[in-house]
């Protein structure tokens, strides 16, 4: 990752920082706001092309797109004639990455809120929000978890939902229907000016219909879904959009990235957060008596001691050893393969070599 400053002579900074419009500017920032394989489109810093977006050359140090580049990052971009080419990516706030196959992909960059989205039907799946979880809180970004479609249960279905998910690690849980308008208002502090939030969740939990009643108009959101054909709108890449912020006195924006929904989240590098997930188990696990404690019929082990009193979740306790799991796998794997392609790499130098030294 390149660090802006660092890399910027003062030429350069100084040209970003010009008032002048009229001038042509060598440089100029840019906020990724989609990215279709080598397609990437990106919005002029605020002030400036604000809101119409602009399809970014991509030198070939940023591919593949999928691991160098992700909705909501920051990037410095040089003028080539009429275009603008990604000269280097600002170190980013925050980001989200999973694995998809064997290679990491990253999801969204620079957020500030994770809302993790959940149906009040069959969606509803806590050890799945775990995951969300652990993704969030190993980035750093807030999670917040919204269980949509209140409208489809009882009262007292309801609050059944809510008692399941008050035991995750998330103290700021919704429930809402964008059906009826409910719940949408206690969503409203988190849309200050210049926040961004990503919505994440399986397909058909109601991603794009909350953002849309949030927006007001369907015309807001227009361009985010596309139509395929059967009437039925599917979210098909991460895209960033603004809908107007909530606060009285500043009517800014606030950006939004809407994601297709995922039916599989594979976790990668991510012990801190299913750490952070399972707060409780984490903490017990440190109090073992053997550092390598694996929870099963070691002596001294606090966490089969809970288990057996009762107060931690057996399917807590499963869900956390599995992510850690994963995880640990994960890494193996992405380690493996580094040490594969530097291996290549340096023997494919010494054939060079060995053959330059032969001619
Ligand atoms: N009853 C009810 N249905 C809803 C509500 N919100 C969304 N739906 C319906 O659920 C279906 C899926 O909604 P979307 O908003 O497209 O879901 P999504 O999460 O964006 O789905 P992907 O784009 O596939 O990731 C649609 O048929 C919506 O009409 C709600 O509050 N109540
Ligand atoms: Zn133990």
């Amino acid at each position: 990752m390149q660090q802006l400053s660092a890399q910027l002579s003062f030429d350069e900074l100084s040209a970003l920082h010009s008032d002048d419009e009229t001038t042509e500017q060598p440089y100029a920032m840019f906020r990724i706001t989609a990215i279709h394989r080598d397609r990437i489109q990106a919005i002029g810093e605020l002030g400036r092309s604000y809101l119409t977006s602009t399809d970014l050359l991509c030198p070939p140090e940023f591919r593949p797109t999928s691991q160098f580049l992700a909705v909501g990052d920051w990037i410095m971009a040089e003028r080539v004639e009429e275009h603008w080419r990604i000269k280097l990516i600002v170190e980013p706030k925050s980001r989200l990455q999973r694995l998809s196959g064997d290679r990491p992909q990253l999801i969204a960059a620079n957020l500030d809120y994770l809302w993790i989205v959940t149906s009040a039907n069959q969606d509803f799946n806590l050890k799945r929000l775990q995951r969300y979880l652990a993704l969030a809180l190993e980035a750093d970004i807030e999670p917040v978890v919204i269980l949509t479609k209140s409208d489809l249960c009882s009262e007292v279905e309801l609050e059944e939902y809510l008692a399941q998910l008050q035991q995750l690690n998330c103290k700021l849980i919704h429930a809402i229907s964008s059906l009826e308008g409910t719940g949408l208002d206690s969503l409203k502090p988190y849309l200050h000016s210049g926040i961004s939030i990503a919505l994440v969740g399986s397909s058909g939990v109601g991603k794009s219909s909350l953002l849309n009643a949030l927006a007001g108009t369907q015309q807001e959101v227009a361009g985010i879904r596309e139509d395929d054909g059967k009437g039925k709108h599917t979210t098909t890449a991460r895209q960033l959009f603004f809908i107007a912020s909530a606060d009285e006195k500043n009517h800014g924006k606030v950006a939004v990235i809407d994601t297709p929904g995922m039916r599989e989240l594979q976790l990668f590098n991510s012990q801190q957060g299913i750490e952070e997930t399972f707060a409780d188990i984490h903490s017990l696990a440190q109090r073992c008596r053997f550092g390598d404690c694996r929870h099963e019929q070691e002596p001294g082990c606090k966490v089969r001691e809970a288990l057996e009193k009762g107060s931690v979740d057996p399917s807590d306790f499963i869900n956390y050893q599995k992510l850690l799991k994963e995880d640990e796998y994960a890494k193996r794997r992405e380690l493996g393969s580094h040490a594969e392609r530097e291996h290549q790499r340096s023997f494919s130098k010494m054939v060079k070599a060995k053959t330059k030294e032969r001619w």
